[in-house]
């Protein structure tokens, strides 16, 4: 697989505060990378010093095998960038905005128009007329990507697209960034986990001015899996039973008719229950390991 973005040994400072310390990271063509970190993690810093929108002490950051330098818009042919809070004029239609930004890129006129239809088509504002005055969040996420998409661009950059959406805009945007990932590669920065175990290929997380990359984060998923182990009983008399179970060993959550038991080791208190669940009799609805979530591994990194 191609690289398309390449972060060798950047760092970055405010004053004294270093927001970036030494990050080295990778996006492979074709996939939708998930960046995720708390409020003020750097996560926009990061993004700014990729478009060469700010300038890095140290490092270097290439893409497409081209190096970014501040200011000079070279390496801008390949990216699409949609800021966490995008300006429109709201005056305009969509499709007079998608014009006026096609114009800027010089952009043929016959080029320009099949190719806002396109993109209209693709976030599903085809159909309106309306002001972008009017709009509703989402509607303006969804333009703000039509746009960073109008030049084709080989990585485009979503920094937030989701934080300020209800559910149903956020699910829109989601959906729409799994089906631009045929037409590129996606980084799209984000607090909400859930949204990227929802639609990404890969992710990594930065924290205190580090990258923790998306294979560390599956060995802490690993080393943390394991240890829950969920029982689901057909009702909820049978729960009584489980006074008689070695309890001291495996603590357990209860509710009504399902019981987690915490364990070091999950098969071996599989096993343990296996053979109590035998003995007793006692129907069964569901027995499994449970895997940690993004957020638990999240809470466990950032502590
Ligand atoms: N131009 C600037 N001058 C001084 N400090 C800045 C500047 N831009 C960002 N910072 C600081 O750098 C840190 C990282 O900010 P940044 O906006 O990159 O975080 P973020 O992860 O995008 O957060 P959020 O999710 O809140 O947008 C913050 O402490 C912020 O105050």
């Amino acid at each position: 697989m191609t690289t398309i973005l390449e972060v060798s040994h950047v760092s970055k400072s405010f004053g004294s505060q270093q927001v970036l310390k030494n990050i080295e990271m990778e996006v492979k063509e074709g996939t939708v990378l998930g960046f995720i970190g708390k409020n003020g993690a750097g996560k926009t810093t990061l993004m700014k010093c990729i478009v060469g929108m700010l300038p890095i002490d140290s490092g270097e950051i290439r893409l497409a095998n081209v190096p970014v330098t501040f200011r000079k818009n070279r390496t801008n042919q390949f990216i699409g960038y949609l800021p966490d809070v995008p300006a429109f004029y709201d005056e305009m239609t969509a499709v007079q905005y998608l014009k006026f930004c096609g114009d800027i890129t010089g952009m043929s006129a016959s080029k320009l128009s099949n190719k806002i239809s396109e993109m209209l088509a693709l976030v599903e504002l085809e159909s309106s007329n309306k002001s972008i005055g009017s709009y509703s969040r989402g509607m303006k996420q969804r333009l703000g990507i039509a746009q960073a998409l109008l030049n084709e661009p080989k990585l485009l950059i979503c920094d937030e697209p989701t934080s300020a959406l209800d559910p149903v805009g956020r699910k829109e945007i989601l959906e729409l960034l799994r089906r631009v990932k045929n037409q590129t590669t996606v980084l799209f920065s984000t607090h909400i986990l859930s949204d990227v175990e929802k639609i990404c290929d890969d992710m990594m997380l930065l924290h205190e001015g580090k990258i923790i990359s998306g294979t560390e984060i599956e060995k802490l998923k690993a080393s943390h899996k394991k240890k829950q182990v969920l029982l689901e009983l057909m009702n909820s008399s049978d729960r009584e039973k489980f006074t008689e179970f070695d309890y001291q060993n495996h603590p357990a959550e209860k509710n009504d008719t399902s019981l987690i038991f915490q364990g070091e080791d999950a098969l071996q208190l599989q096993q343990a229950l296996f053979q109590f669940l035998a003995v007793k009799q006692i129907p069964v609805k569901k027995l499994m390991i449970l895997e940690p979530s993004l957020e638990d591994l999240f809470q466990e990194v950032v502590k």
